[in-house]
């Protein structure tokens, strides 16, 4: 199987990072700023005219705003319908932040998600619900057990030539990296990856025939679809 990760393009959070006041102006569920949505639809080009992104057999995303208007161009380009994966979301999940005092605070509902992405299809395991924002405490061996799920998921359904694609963000994707590739458990915040907005990391794992698998890291962090101006962090 081929998994192929994309951090969704810049939120309204990640633009706010620079200012003094973002943790007082923090949003639980941001949506993309206009520089976000120009990601999204380079990225969706780029994957129009690339042979790799092209034989994209799946796609998923985490159901925050931001990954969902991420795969919506992306899935228009290709032809795809985009399956909303709950546990895929960033670590901490939906919460008012430091400035609210970590409220959980709710996730969107297929309906409100599919103004968003008309071909957004949601999780059977939230049929008839909402999603519920995924509030967790910030600790370790949470993330390090969403990321062996996610990838036990993904593998369940993928044939060895699929292409699987996932949406999600630049801390979860670490706790992603390190499981499929077996690398020494993370904490905390600290960054192991570089991953910025709507890079892709592009993950194969091939039976070798002896009952073990090859993971081979084909590229991380790859942003070819952006001119220098549109690189953001
Ligand atoms: O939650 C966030 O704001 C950041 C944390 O680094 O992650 P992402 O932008 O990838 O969702």
């Amino acid at each position: 199987m081929h998994l192929l990760l994309i951090r969704h393009g810049q939120s309204q959070n990640n633009y706010l990072e620079q200012d003094p006041d973002y943790l007082k102006g923090r949003l639980p569920d941001p949506p993309l700023t206009e520089l976000g949505r120009q990601q999204a639809s380079r990225l969706a080009e780029w994957a129009a005219c690339d042979e790799f992104y092209r034989r994209i057999t799946h796609l998923y995303t985490s159901l925050t705003t931001r990954a969902v208007q991420t795969a919506a161009p992306l899935a228009q380009t290709l032809g795809l319908s985009v399956h909303g994966l709950v546990q895929a979301y960033e670590c901490g999940g939906l919460n008012s932040g430091p400035a609210g005092g970590f409220t959980p605070v709710l996730g969107r509902d297929h309906t409100s998600l599919q103004m968003e992405c008309p071909v957004l299809q949601w999780p059977e395991e939230l049929e008839g619900k909402a999603w519920d924002g995924g509030c967790e405490a910030w600790e370790d061996r949470r993330f390090k057990e969403r990321a062996a799920n996610v990838l036990t998921q993904l593998q369940a359904i993928a044939s060895e030539a699929d292409v699987i694609t996932l949406i999600t963000h630049q801390d979860f994707a670490q706790y992603l990296l390190a499981h499929v590739l077996g690398l020494p458990s993370r904490r905390g915040h600290a960054l192991t990856f570089l991953f910025n907005n709507t890079a892709t990391a592009h993950i194969e794992l091939r039976a070798n025939g002896k009952g073990s698998v090859h993971r081979i890291a084909h590229w991380i962090n790859r942003t070819s679809h952006l001119n220098s101006d549109l690189i953001t962090h």
